[in-house]
């Protein structure tokens, strides 16, 4: 199948390590230049991008940004458009340091303000300063793909991380409306939702006896990495996804069913 990205300017937010480092590569498999935007790590970011440029003959920019901070978002987007004078797909993939450890989730009375503040700074602030900075550089394209990263935890709450969940969940609402407003432009703003994703640095200390149970109640019988997510990515910023918008693509293997 044809996903006809070649050529494509794809910028990853978080994309150092973890779920964004496989995006990277998936998309630079596929012909893409990639921006890997990363928060802290320089030499892992430069590191990858050295690895993408080799295997896969693409140009790859890494950035140090803090999405969350609209100066530093600015600064990127226009480092991208001296480089590469446009910008096609986005993802938003960062996400503000947080720890899938269910043995250590507070309960609802427990979760301060700053917590939510925390998650819905580094979820949904940071996609919406990405997106509003880049989307004047999209929509005289023509063509525009916004991908933003959610988790299956919306539709089966099985461990309320409260603060980041209900973060998630905006994320999903603010995309719906950016797709209302964007497909006159031709643009398509979808989401992602997947399940676990181990290991990464935020899954890392998942407990065996959680994963056991997530194994149990997943008919794809095991837990996803990294790389099981990129395809649905792929498939999102493809032509084949062009009539697909305001949409989430839940990847959990079918844990949850909705
Ligand atoms: N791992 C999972 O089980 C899982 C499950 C569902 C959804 N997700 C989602 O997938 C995405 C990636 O998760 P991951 O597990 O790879 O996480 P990770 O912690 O391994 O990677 C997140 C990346 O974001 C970067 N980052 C954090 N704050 C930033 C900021 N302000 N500006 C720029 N970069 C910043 C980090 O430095 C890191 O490189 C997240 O949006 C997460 O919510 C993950």
């Amino acid at each position: 199948m044809n996903l006809s990205l070649a050529g494509r300017v794809c910028m990853i937010t978080g994309s150092s390590r973890g779920i964004g480092a496989a995006f990277a590569e998936s998309f630079a498999s596929e012909g893409c230049h990639i921006v890997i935007n990363y928060l802290k790590n320089a030499e892992k970011a430069e590191i990858l991008a050295d690895k993408l440029q080799k295997e896969y003959g693409v140009d790859c920019l890494p950035i140090q940004a803090d999405v969350t901070n609209e100066n530093d978002v600015k600064r990127l987007i226009s480092m991208v458009i001296e480089e590469f004078d446009r910008i096609d797909i986005v993802v938003n993939n960062a996400l503000h340091s947080y720890l899938f450890d269910p043995t250590e989730r507070k309960w609802a009375w427990e979760v301060e303000w700053e917590d939510y503040q925390k998650q819905i700074d580094g979820s949904l602030k940071g996609t919406y300063l990405l997106n509003k900075y880049a989307i004047p550089h999209m929509k005289d394209m023509n063509f525009g793909r916004i991908i933003n990263m959610t988790t299956n935890l919306l539709y089966r709450p099985i461990v309320p991380y409260h603060d980041y969940n209900t973060a998630k969940g905006a994320v999903m609402t603010y995309s719906q409306n950016l797709a209302a407003d964007l497909g006159r432009f031709g643009i398509t703003v979808n989401c992602i939702a997947p399940g676990l994703v181990y290991p990464t640095e935020a899954s890392k200390r998942t407990k065996e006896e959680v994963k056991s149970v997530i194994v149990a109640e997943t008919p794809l019988g095991r837990i996803a990495r990294p790389e099981d997510v990129t395809g649905t990515a792929l498939y999102l910023a493809s032509n084949w996804a062009r009539f697909v918008t305001g949409q989430t693509i839940i990847v959990d293997g079918g844990y949850t069913m909705k």
